[in-house]
């Protein structure tokens, strides 16, 4: 849609009311025994399984890939009644998305991409561009973008209009998660309207960071995130999908995420077409969980290693 300047200036954060509802989730959501293996579960189905590092090589990213089609062991899986349950997708830098698309082939376990300079997105703008297009024609069928937190920061949000929607046409077929950097965006005011903006330009997700700013995803900045999505829903009819990402590891985190989505958005943003974690590390710790809940025992997590 057009740049809808009069709702983003509209669009309110009240930092204190936020934070105590998001206080409150672990308090007021509490799954245990079966129920939490079976939210477990759902979890794994909605993980985009990253490696962003500078030391990442094709044998990693393959291990990676053969852990995203077998995310947890074939006799858990097998006692927990789910066979061939499967991540939501790789997340890798353009460089390593041949490998994963060939190592991926064959499960429907879609390649997503961080691209235009990610992670701090200062790269020359034709560059950035140019760097979609590439991912795209590697095979990536989702593009990781991040935006210019300047455009926030000084509040010109036609210039972050702009710049989102050209990346949305560069993105072609591929679907397109905008990443905000929250952590780097000042307010929650700010998120609220970053949020807006990108998804009037045609961002078919938010994510809220890029996993390297000094302060990644977090409850209140979710509630944010994701009230501006309802929000959006309820004026346009279009669903946006949300990503939290960075420094969430934990499984009673990834439960905190799903019991908030569940809350304020339902059941169609639990699937993995609407929700994604980006994380690196959370599924050994749901593997551990899970383990647990079938033996009683917890496991070292070396029993879980990537790969
Ligand atoms: O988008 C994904 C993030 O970079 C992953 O962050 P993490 O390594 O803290 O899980």
């Amino acid at each position: 849609m057009a740049l809808d300047l009069d709702w983003v200036m509209a669009a309110q954060a009240n930092t204190s009311a936020i934070e105590r509802r998001a206080a409150t989730i672990g308090g007021r959501r509490s799954v245990k025994k079966e129920w939490q293996a079976a939210w477990l579960l759902k979890a794994i189905t909605l993980i985009d399984l990253t490696t962003l590092s500078g030391d990442d090589s094709e044998g990693r990213v393959k291990r990676l890939c053969a852990k995203a089609r077998q995310p947890v062991r074939a006799d858990m899986l097998e006692a927990l009644g789910m066979p061939g349950l499967k991540v939501g997708a790789v997340c890798v830098y353009h460089d390593m998305v041949e490998t994963a698309v060939r190592a991926l082939e064959g499960s429907g376990i879609p390649v997503a991409a961080v691209s235009t300079g990610f992670p701090a997105g200062l790269s020359p703008w034709k560059t950035r561009i140019m760097e979609i297009g590439e991912s795209v024609a590697a095979g990536a069928r989702e593009i990781d973008i991040v935006i210019s937190r300047r455009h926030v920061l000084t509040g010109n949000w036609q210039a972050l209009y702009d710049e989102m929607a050209e990346m949305r046409a560069a993105c072609g077929e591929a679907h397109v998660k905008a990443i905000l950097a929250t952590g780097e965006l000042g307010t929650l005011r700010n998120v609220a309207k970053a949020s807006l903006v990108c998804m009037m330009a045609g961002a078919d997700f938010i994510k809220t960071s890029t996993g390297k700013e000094g302060v990644n995803a977090t409850l209140p900045v979710s509630l944010v995130m994701i009230r501006a999505i309802r929000d959006y829903e309820a004026r346009s009819g279009i669903k946006v999908g949300y990503k939290p990402a960075g420094g969430i590891s934990k499984a009673k985190d990834a439960l905190l995420y799903l019991a908030l989505m569940k809350d304020e958005l339902g059941w169609p943003w639990l699937q993995p077409d609407l929700f994604r974690f980006g994380a690196s590390s959370l599924l050994g710790d749901i593997e551990r969980q899970l383990e647990h809940h079938l033996t009683g025992r917890y496991s070292a997590a070396n029993r879980h290693a990537m790969g």
